[in-house]
């Protein structure tokens, strides 16, 4: 839904800052493996401590990244299939370090084995959803369906809940509770999506087979 209402937001107000930097020489590649660096160092270092704000913070700073780097790759012309894979194989580094640095702090210090268990099951089930997408598309079928929780709303959601919740150690009251809460629903909305993406491959897969008279078409199979 994100993807589909907001990127286009997003594409307008970060186009200039994009050019800027295509200006000064920075390649989209150094905005792919910078942005993932930073939002990697905000999690790994703030979220096991329990210091949501400032994590946030940092990775707020450069999680839209990933929307840099592509609308730099478009205006220069060189959108390319090494960036495609680096972008997408780099966005699940950066969601393991989000949803690692959450399952870190209910093991340590936050002392909570069921959110614990919920962080990692986040972590692993937005992985599953994107690979069901790149698996889908690998075996040349469209995958037309994105779902109810892509990414967007996964780091939205999970990102806006830890903010908010940081702002106890400001002396906000009653705000912790937006982490847990927040964790709850995207592990609930990426096991709908991953039904629904799933669902999806299983149709456009047996009409596929039909058409071809059956069978995955030759080599994918042997790819995992
Ligand atoms: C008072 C202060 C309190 C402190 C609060 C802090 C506020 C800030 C909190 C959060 C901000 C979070 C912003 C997160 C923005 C995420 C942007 C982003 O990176 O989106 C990426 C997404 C996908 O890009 P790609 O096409 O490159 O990636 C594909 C995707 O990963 C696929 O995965 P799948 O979906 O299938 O699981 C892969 O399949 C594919 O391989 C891969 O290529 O980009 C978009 O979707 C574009 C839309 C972005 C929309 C961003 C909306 C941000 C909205 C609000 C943020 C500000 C909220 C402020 C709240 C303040 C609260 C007080
Ligand atoms: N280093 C990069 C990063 C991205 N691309 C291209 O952009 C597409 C992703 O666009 P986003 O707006 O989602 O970032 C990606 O599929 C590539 O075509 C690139 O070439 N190099
Ligand atoms: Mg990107
Ligand atoms: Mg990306």
């Amino acid at each position: 839904m994100l993807n589909k209402y907001a990127r286009a937001f997003f594409t307008r107000v970060l186009t200039p800052f994009a050019a800027f930097l295509l200006r000064r020489g920075v390649s989209p590649d150094a905005v792919t493996l910078v942005g993932t660096a930073g939002v990697v160092a905000g999690a790994l270092v703030f979220f096991p401590r329990g210091e949501f704000f400032w994590g946030t913070i940092v990775i707020t700073l450069f999680v839209f990244s990933d929307l840099v780097d592509g609308n730099m790759a478009r205006q220069a012309g060189v959108s390319s299939r090494w960036g495609a894979f680096l972008d997408s194989t780099l966005d699940r580094v950066a969601d393991g370090a989000i949803f690692g640095g959450f399952a870190l702090w209910y093991a340590g210090g936050g002392d909570d084995n069921v959110l614990c268990a919920v962080s990692i099951f986040c972590l692993a089930s937005g992985q599953v959803v994107s690979y069901t997408k790149a698996r889908g598309e690998s075996i040349g079928l469209p995958v037309a369906v994105n779902g109810l929780v892509e990414r967007a709303e996964r780091l939205v959601v999970s990102l806006v809940a830890a903010g908010l919740a940081g702002m106890h150690t400001f002396g906000v009251p009653g705000v912790q509770v937006l982490l847990p809460v927040a964790l709850w629903v995207v592990a609930v909305g990426s096991t709908v999506t991953l039904g629904q993406r799933v669902v999806t491959v299983r149709r456009e897969a047996a009409e596929a087979d039909a058409a071809s008279g059956g069978g995955t078409p030759r080599g994918s199979e042997a790819t995992s």
